[in-house]
């Protein structure tokens, strides 16, 4: 017989719909500083999309600016039809670190955002989650029992929870080695794949920009803009072999090439 957590429905509900994102002459000053000028962008809705560009070029602030975590000074972003004004609710966001609590488990952590956002019977629908990710044996395990990698798979599966249709990723395997690294950079393109979300990648690394995403988004130094927009031609599922073919490669010298230009090194 099912527990009372089971029988109810939020769990069940289907992915939502992947949502397009426009931005319009998007830009952000802090105090007299122009972190980013004018940016126009759109994102097709279920698009995969990674932003590389040297540190201090406005990355975070771009993505902060797209979840509604802060305000443009000038430009206006939406999402779907509405304007960004408020943190974005259909929204997983993963950062470099974790955040995960030390004194809830795996299963506890994961089903935070549900707790908050008051939905009902999400039990299932984590273990199912953690199971995706290959991290449900630890279900009961405490963050602190965890290597960096089952860490962030967790982390994952908590974005993944309440099906949200945009997924915002800011240097989510940074810290991490690079063998665990080019795992997350498969499951995360499994995840990807298997999902309808419109999904946003920061990173540094030039080869994890390619693999993960549909089109790479090549951002200059402060102030940040557009430098490049490349489509990423690779059938998914992808494997790591792709990063020794020709047509990788010549993606990752045309983006290097923009930071060689300008004096910056990007991993
Ligand atoms: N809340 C803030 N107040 C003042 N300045 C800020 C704030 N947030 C970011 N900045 C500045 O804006 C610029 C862009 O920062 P941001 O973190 O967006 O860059 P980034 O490309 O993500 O950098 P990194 O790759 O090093 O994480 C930097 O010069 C940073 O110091």
């Amino acid at each position: 017989m099912l527990s009372a957590d089971q029988q109810s429905t939020d769990s069940e509900r289907p992915e939502a719909a992947a949502l397009p994102i426009v931005l319009e002459g998007v830009e952000k000053f802090y105090g007299g500083m122009q972190a980013i000028a004018p940016v126009s962008l759109t994102l097709a809705g279920g698009e995969a999309v990674s932003i590389v560009g040297p540190s201090g070029c406005g990355k975070s602030t771009l993505m902060r600016l797209i979840a509604g975590l802060d305000q443009p000074s000038g430009g206006e972003i939406r999402i779907g039809e509405t304007v960004v004004a408020a943190p974005v609710a259909d929204m997983g966001i993963v950062f470099q670190r974790d955040l995960l609590l030390d004194w809830r488990n795996v299963l506890d952590n994961v089903l935070l955002p549900a707790e908050i956002k008051g939905l009902q019977g999400m039990t299932p629908r984590a273990l199912e989650l953690l199971r995706e990710l290959d991290v449900a044996d630890f279900a009961k395990s405490y963050p602190w029992q965890l290597s960096g990698g089952m860490r962030q798979r967790v982390a994952i599966a908590r974005a993944l929870l309440a099906h949200p249709g945009l997924i915002f990723l800011d240097e989510p395997f940074s810290a991490l080695d690079a063998l665990t690294r080019d795992q997350m950079n498969v499951l995360l393109q499994q995840v990807q794949a298997s999902r309808n979300a419109t999904t946003l990648l920061i990173t540094h690394s030039i080869s994890e920009a390619i693999f993960c995403a549909d089109r790479v988004i090549v951002m200059s130094g402060r102030p940040g803009m557009i430098l490049d927009d490349i489509r990423v031609p690779f059938e998914r599922p992808r494997r790591l072999a792709i990063r020794e073919t020709a047509e990788f490669t010549a993606i990752g010298r045309r983006i290097r090439e923009h930071f060689e230009r300008a004096g910056d090194l990007v991993g």
